[in-house]
């Protein structure tokens, strides 16, 4: 139902080819608030190492695990936060006016900054509990930053505003990346309790990346409270999400989605698995965040014909509202 495109034509030397793969981009975004994207400048390695150290990681003993804690709030989002520590339900009717019932999130994850972040410190694990994680992650880290550039790049392309657009509101690296790992549970758990609540990223563009389960569901129509299954496309493909900022700054809307029971007749449902349990899923995903000092004034004309001297919010603003409550 949902095309992928191949990215890797944005760097191609046609500009025809180039231009409509950006509009392509955007035309996707506006529809549906994500895009599926394969070739993104992430090497195919570098995903597959990604997933294997997270991995590892958490199938270390949950002692192990919190020798390098999320502390008990919402700042610094950095560090491991044990199954049942972060519920997004608490955060779900962001922009709509529908009272949600709190689900709890059967998730454990593990946030990680830029390196380059002057506001935050990363967290990382003690020497000798998971070596190859630091190096691994912040690596991965700026591979991303990379990509993130070159899709902003895109997308301003497809909107028609100046190529830098949005790429300059991103110099400051308040990106963040999270590792979610969900353990197997019992198929009936998910009739209290899901993967991770409906919301929506706070951020300007989600890049993710899942293992080939399934379970992610968007909101289509938006507003509506119905959820279509977004089925893998396997540990390569990036799931382009359009952050809350990115719908200030322009209107595209962003995508409402959670994930749930995997579809059935998806991989799920393994030859070995037993009926009664979900299996194991793990993702990966990075946010990309506006500078926080950057102003979320609407960029294009129509994107909200607000009254000149109004003041709006900085994006770091934003970003402590939204967060503030998942913990
Ligand atoms: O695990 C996933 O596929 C989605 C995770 C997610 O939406 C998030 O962490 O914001
Ligand atoms: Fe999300």
């Amino acid at each position: 139902m949902f095309q992928q495109l191949d990215f890797s034509v944005f760097h191609s030397d046609n500009a025809a080819e180039r231009e409509g793969l950006c509009s392509q981009l955007v035309s996707n975004l506006k529809q549906f608030g994500f895009a599926r994207l394969v070739n993104v400048g992430i090497p195919l390695g570098d995903i597959d190492r990604a997933f294997e150290i997270s991995r590892v990681f958490f199938q270390l003993p949950l002692s192990e695990k919190l020798k390098s804690p999320h502390p008990p709030t919402a700042n610094p989002h950095r560090g491991y936060s044990a199954f049942g520590i972060e519920n997004v339900s608490a955060i779900s009717n962001h922009g709509t006016c529908i009272a949600r019932p709190l689900l709890k999130d059967m998730k454990e994850s593990y946030d990680i900054g830029s390196q380059e972040d002057a506001l935050y410190d990363n967290i990382w694990p003690p020497p000798g509990v998971h070596d190859a994680f630091q190096p691994a992650f912040t690596s991965f880290f700026s591979t991303c930053y990379r990509a993130q550039l070159s899709i902003l790049k895109a997308i301003s392309i497809g909107l028609a505003l100046p190529e830098q657009t949005l790429s300059q509101l991103h110099t400051e690296q308040a990106n963040e990346l999270r590792l979610t790992h969900y353990p197997t549970v019992p198929r009936g758990d998910f009739s209290h309790s899901t993967r991770i609540a409906a919301h929506t990223d706070f951020g300007t563009i989600t890049l993710l990346f899942q293992d080939d389960v399934g379970g992610l569901q968007v909101e289509l129509p938006s507003g509506s409270g119905k959820f279509v299954d977004i089925a893998s496309g396997g540990r390569y493909e990036c799931i382009l999400n359009v952050g809350d900022c990115l719908h200030l700054w322009t209107g595209l809307r962003s995508a409402r989605h959670r994930v749930h029971l995997p579809a059935s007749g998806n991989a799920g449902k393994t030859a070995d698995s037993e009926d009664d349990v979900v299996d194991e899923r793990y993702s990966i995903a990075y946010f990309a965040k506006p500078n926080r000092s950057a102003s979320l004034r609407p960029l294009l004309q129509d994107a909200g014909a607000r009254a000149e001297g109004v003041s709006y919010m900085t994006a770091g603003e934003f970003q402590q509202m939204r967060i503030s409550g998942t913990y």
